[in-house]
């Protein structure tokens, strides 16, 4: 993929990121094929709104995978996650690219960043991860996740409103957040529990980013 175009020092602020998440370093270049791909569709698709490749780098791809350990139990069990109004891929397809075997199904319904999906994912070769080019809520898959993502989507309601159908029993929201939503949590809907909220740090950003767990009853 062509990765030249890239300012040269995106790579080792990438890895070193990566090393401090505690992912190996050579998914630098996998990474680094994504926002290539994703630079050059922006300037045609408004994909996503920070087009500065260094700060892509932290708000974009390191802050999506801030949260892989949380992803890490869905690797040895085999469940299936949805990233839920992913966007351009945020975080699905990082963290499909760190974690080979994550079986991965990004919903979106805008018909150009499910276009540009559809091309990331078969460039990116990442076997494990398909598009659905859906609305969350028309998504007829009840049951199908052991887990479901969310980020920059929607509150917390509003997101199990939306895609609660998604999980299995026993299944997880992994919703990334900024500030501990207090609001949103006291909001929550029954048959749902909050499991965890732990803060997450992100290489590169100075900014306060919560992952918060919620768990089917
Ligand atoms: C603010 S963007 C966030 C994208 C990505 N998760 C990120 O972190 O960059 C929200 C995305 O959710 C999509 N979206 C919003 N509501 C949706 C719904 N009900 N079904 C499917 N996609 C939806 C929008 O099209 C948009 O791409």
């Amino acid at each position: 993929m062509n990765t030249a175009t890239l300012p040269p020092d995106l790579r080792p602020l990438l890895e070193s990121g990566l090393a401090t998440l505690g992912l190996d370093r050579s998914f630098a270049t996998p990474l680094l094929d994504y926002l290539a791909l994703l630079l050059r569709w922006n300037k045609t698709y408004n994909l996503t709104a920070v087009r500065d490749p260094r700060e892509m780098v932290s708000k974009h791809l390191l802050d999506s995978l801030a949260m892989h350990p949380y992803v890490d139990g869905l690797v040895a069990s085999g469940g299936a996650l949805a990233d839920l109004g992913t966007g351009a891929g945020l975080p699905g397809i990082p963290l499909a690219i760190v974690k080979p075997g994550l079986r991965v199904t990004l919903v979106e319904s805008n018909g150009k960043k499910a276009r540009f999906m559809r091309e990331a994912v078969r460039q990116l070769g990442l076997k494990d991860v398909r598009v659905a080019e859906s609305r969350i809520e028309a998504l007829d898959e009840p049951g199908a996740y052991a887990a479901i993502t969310a980020r920059a989507l929607a509150t917390i309601p509003l997101i199990l409103e939306l895609g609660g159908h998604l999980l299995a029993d026993g299944g997880q929201l992994l919703a990334m957040k900024g500030v501990h939503p207090v609001e949103e949590l006291d909001a929550m809907p029954a048959g749902w529990t909050l499991r965890t909220s732990h803060p997450l740090r992100v290489p590169g950003l100075d900014a306060e980013r919560h992952l918060v767990v919620v768990t089917r009853n």
